[in-house]
């Protein structure tokens, strides 16, 4: 997988294709021999389980029987494709949107409106645990009626935004942290506003955009600058405590400056 990812400078300057660059070459010739010896084990595998009658439905039982034109590197390339997109993790579609959008130069706030998936992960983080999952209390000064209730001045109100977040009628599968939620045709660039993070009305969070842009930048660059990974079983430790969400436990992740 790493291969995906590596990147020959001289494919940014192709005058200079010229120059040697053993040491990226080298290291991509080693990736894919393990590569084909992965593949050609897989399809060895699926060979043996059809030849024995087993019925297994699936792509490459498919690209074996059905697709008979296509020589063994086609279909090789074919699965690792279809292998390697589903393998893609939030970083590495961090790092590839960057990548396209910055090339070589450090995210800044102007590339933000470039990077939707950044923005999807941002706000899909924010709505799956709301900082603040109470709005502060709100008083209501005059007999009101809103969404079919009746509320009598003098009443206090809390907005439970954590609640708004986790409602099966407004968000599909909820619980499950999936920024692609934002960047499905169905839900408007607007809509990621719906986590009400910020808050709303007259005294929404005065420096939401302040606090959009920096965070952005921020995750942007710690994404530019290292590969993240967390320690075994550090996934389940998501509890957070208090009334500004705070982790109840303090994460432990291992950094590694990217080459
Ligand atoms: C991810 C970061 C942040 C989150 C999730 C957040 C969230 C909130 C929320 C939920 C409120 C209450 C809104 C309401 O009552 O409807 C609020 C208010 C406020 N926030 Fe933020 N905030 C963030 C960052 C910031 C930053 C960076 C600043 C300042 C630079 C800031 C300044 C304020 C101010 C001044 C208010 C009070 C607004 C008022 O009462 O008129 N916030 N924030």
């Amino acid at each position: 997988m790493a291969g995906i990812i590596e990147v020959d400078w001289r494919d940014f300057f192709p005058y200079l294709k010229w120059i040697p660059n053993k040491a990226f070459e080298m290291s991509i010739q080693q990736k894919l021999f393990k590569m084909m010896a992965v593949m050609n084990a897989l399809i060895k595998e699926q060979i043996k389980r059809i030849d024995s009658g087993e019925e297994v439905n699936c792509y490459l039982s498919y690209l074996l029987s059905e697709a008979k034109t296509l020589t063994k590197e086609q279909i090789t390339m074919l699965v690792w494709e279809t292998i390697a997109e589903s393998a893609d993790t939030t970083l590495d579609r961090l790092y590839d949107e960057m990548r396209k959008v910055c090339g070589c130069n450090k995210v800044k706030e102007e590339n933000l409106s470039q990077l939707r998936y950044l923005d999807a992960v941002f706000h899909e983080t924010l709505r799956k645990h709301s900082p603040t999952p109470l709005v502060p209390l709100r008083r209501v000064h005059e007999n009101t009626q809103i969404g079919g209730y009746y509320i009598p001045a003098g009443s206090e109100i809390a907005v439970n935004i954590y609640g708004r977040n986790m409602y099966k009628n407004h968000w599909d599968n909820p619980e499950e942290w999936n920024p692609d939620r934002f960047m499905d045709e169905k839900y408007d660039p607007l809509d990621m506003y719906k986590t009400m993070a910020f808050g709303a009305g007259k005294s929404a969070c005065a420096g939401s955009l302040q606090a959009i842009f920096l965070i952005c930048v921020t995750i942007g660059r710690l994404v530019q600058e290292f590969e993240w990974r967390l320690n075994d079983g550090e996934e389940e430790k998501v509890d957070t405590v208090g009334l500004t969400s705070q982790e109840l436990h303090p994460l432990f992740a291992i950094l590694k400056p990217r080459e």
